[in-house]
């Protein structure tokens, strides 16, 4: 059965999957693709060290994989000598008519050999890596290297990115020309804690040799793992979802030219509208019936039929439905539901109704859509909190993002309502914008009463809270003595870096109007030694003395100009052989792949004068200012991580 329009829009193609993978071939045969087996000669042996990121990594071992495929198919086609391009022609149209066995729906049961290699339409290719802290794990060599990945992985939470291309071949004399697409997917994955002694026996099973990582979630290795965040087929080896929508983009949005002759294997579209009338129009008796039947169904109009077949799939109009999934998250957080429901659970809609003091029927809404996001589960009994709502929602929790929501509900959503005009005049939406200076962005806006000064503090500390651990062991820091976090705000990360480097000190440097208010939110003093906090403006006051500057979240708030003359004045307080930490959302060079980071551009563009950059943009940034990035890494959170060192001047 094929549910999703594009893979039966591919069913007149010639689809080459370069890949030995037996669980690629299975997740594309079981989604009802038809495609040929060639497996990818590349040896995946690429420098890890020249990749700004894993992801990256993996997305140009994907495209080479299916470069060799698609450039030996081509080769094995026009290697025939003297062949006429009359004869070629013939030969392909033959190879077209022959029956679907050429075009196997169970690809893997016949791959194709060197052959019958002619030029494929679409070549797909696929790598998948395991990365913790920045490292990559491919497929371990022997059972010694399967060990040492998997107790690295120990109770750890770590990311599998798949990178997958797709190539578009087409044959133009004798070249081949070749489109280019490219995507990858992230899934968090969490091992428990696991024995030495349960190590070792699944390592005897034989199951992790050919698989990065060390370990087959679909199989024993499903056992080792607590939990999944994202697409569980992604972690197999290739991210169907995001590959439909992928396809869908390339075929389904483009003109229409190759459409096949319609073939309903599974649900009929229009056609069954005709049928449905003929039937009517027979059963009516005739003539009258027929004629009055909307002629935009008939079969004689296909245009009906094409356009069916090529709207956008689903995912579009969720996307049209986004905003109201946001607002109900928001209003369900603000009315307390999640709160509630921590403390008593099963609780019933009336029940929850009366507590929030709302109606029944609009509670009962709300609910149900909350449960629809995957926030609540409702039984029989009532609704409860789900495990990631318990984790996030409830205002007291120790990770909770109520403070961030509430921010986002009561500004952000504001600010948003007013995108065309940001768009528009390309500047910050945000009241006495024209005409202020840029400096005075945080003075203005977040710190213009008391309240929202206190908003905006709990929002950044709940966002810091579950990005700072990831950020402070990104790298190994412990040879620096001295830090200094320019614009730390609550001290979330210091406390964290301080935790994780008993010799290091740790110095806040914030506006004296933030840091008279983060005593609120400090841990016990037993718990926080080795950090303090300094008053002061990073563009104007002198910075504190330290080995290690961090700029965590801050780059991305200035434009250009500003960031030049920030890194400037870092760059005359830190020593040669010192280093800069930079923890930013960075975005791919292209600025094609990271949703969540271009949607944070866009909140910058609203709300602010700055905005996310690529490791490239950052990269330049700093060398003017004399720093060399020595690593970057991805930390599996909302931010990622880059060092650079102060070289001698
Ligand atoms: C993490 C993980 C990986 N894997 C597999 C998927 C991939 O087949 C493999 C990663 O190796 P890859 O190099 O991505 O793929 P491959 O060598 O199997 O095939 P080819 O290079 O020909 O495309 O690990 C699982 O099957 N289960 C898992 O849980």
């Amino acid at each position: 059965m094929v549910l999703y329009p594009v893979i039966r829009r591919l069913r007149n193609k010639r689809v080459v999957l370069a890949s030995a993978s037996p669980r690629r071939q299975e997740i594309l045969s079981t989604a009802g693709l038809r495609f040929e087996v060639v497996p990818s000669r590349f040896k995946e042996k690429l420098n890890k060290a020249s990749f700004p990121t894993p992801y990256a990594y993996a997305i140009e071992t994907a495209k080479q994989k299916a470069l060799d495929v698609a450039r030996r198919m081509h080769q094995g086609e026009w290697k025939r000598e003297g062949e006429t391009e009359k004869r070629r022609c013939e030969r392909e149209r033959d190879i077209d008519r022959l029956p679907p066995a050429r075009a196997p729906t169970r690809a893997r049961e016949e791959p194709a050999t060197e052959k019958d290699l002619r030029a494929p339409d679409i070549v797909i290719g696929a790598d998948t890596i395991v990365t913790l802290q920045g490292l990559i794990l491919e497929k371990p060599v022997d059972k010694q290297d399967a060990y040492s990945m998997l107790s690295r992985l120990n109770g750890k939470e770590h990311s599998v990115f798949t990178g997958v291309t797709i190539i578009q071949c087409s044959c133009r004399d004798s070249r081949l020309d070749m489109e280019i697409s490219e995507f990858h997917e992230e899934t968090l994955v969490k091992f428990s804690q696991l024995s030495e002694e349960l190590l070792w026996d699944y390592i005897h099973s034989g199951e992790p040799m050919d698989k990065a990582g060390g370990y087959g979630i679909q199989a024993l290795g499903g056992m080792l793992v607590e939990y999944v965040h994202g697409d569980f087929l992604n972690v197999v080896g290739f991210p169907l979802n995001h590959f439909c929508k992928k396809l869908a983009e390339l075929y389904l949005t483009r003109p229409n030219e190759d459409l096949p002759p319609a073939e309903h294997d599974s649900i009929p579209a229009v056609d069954t509208f005709e049928n449905l009338s003929d039937a009517e129009g027979r059963g009516q008796g005739g003539a009258q019936g027929q004629a009055d039947r909307p002629r935009a169904l008939g079969r004689k109009n296909s245009v009906p039929s094409r356009m069916v077949d090529s709207l956008p799939p689903t995912p579009l109009l969720e996307l049209l439905d986004g905003f109201k999934a946001s607002k109900a998250l928001f209003t369900a957080c603000k009315m307390k539901v999640f709160d509630l429901l921590q403390d008593e659970a099963p609780l019933g809609a009336a029940e929850i109704a009366q507590r929030i003091e709302a109606s029944e029927g609009g509670t009962g809404r709300l609910l149900d859509v909350c449960a629809a996001l995957g926030l609540l589960e409702k039984t029989d009994r009532g609704y409860s909190n789900t495990e990631l709502a318990s984790l996030y929602l409830p205002s007291g929790g120790k990770y909770s993002l109520h403070p961030l929501i509430v921010y986002q509900d009561e500004h952000t959503w504001d600010f948003f309502t007013d995108l065309e005009s940001a768009v528009r005049e390309g500047t910050s939406r945000h009241r006495g914008a024209q005409g202020r200076t840029v400096d005075s962005l945080f003075q203005d806006r977040f710190y213009q009463s008391q309240d929202r000064k206190l908003q905006f503090l709990r929002a950044m500390h709940s966002l810091s809270k579950l990005t700072a651990r990831q950020v402070a062991t990104a790298f190994d820091l412990s040879r620096f003595t001295s830090a200094c976090d320019l614009g730390g705000c609550t001290g979330t990360l210091a406390h964290e870096l301080a935790r994780a480097y008993p010799g290091l000190k740790v110095t806040v440097f914030d506006l004296p109007e933030v840091l008279e208010d983060v005593s609120g939110f400090q841990p016990d003093r037993a718990r926080a030694p080795r950090v303090s906090f300094v008053p002061g403006d990073f563009f104007q006051d002198s910075l504190p003395e330290a080995d290690l500057y961090i700029l965590s979240r801050i780059l991305r708030d200035w434009p250009d100009d500003k960031a030049h003359a920030l890194l400037s004045r870092i760059s005359g307080s830190c020593k040669p052989g010192g280093c800069l930490l930079v923890a930013e959302t960075v975005l791919d060079e292209q600025k094609r792949a990271a949703r969540p980071g271009l949607l944070q551009s866009l909140d910058l563009l609203v709300q602010s004068w700055g905005r996310e950059r690529s490791l490239g943009e950052y990269g330049r940034l700093l060398q003017a200012h004399g720093f060399e990035i020595v690593g970057a890494a991805r930390t599996g959170t909302i931010v990622d991580v880059i060092l650079a060192t102060r070289t001698t001047p």
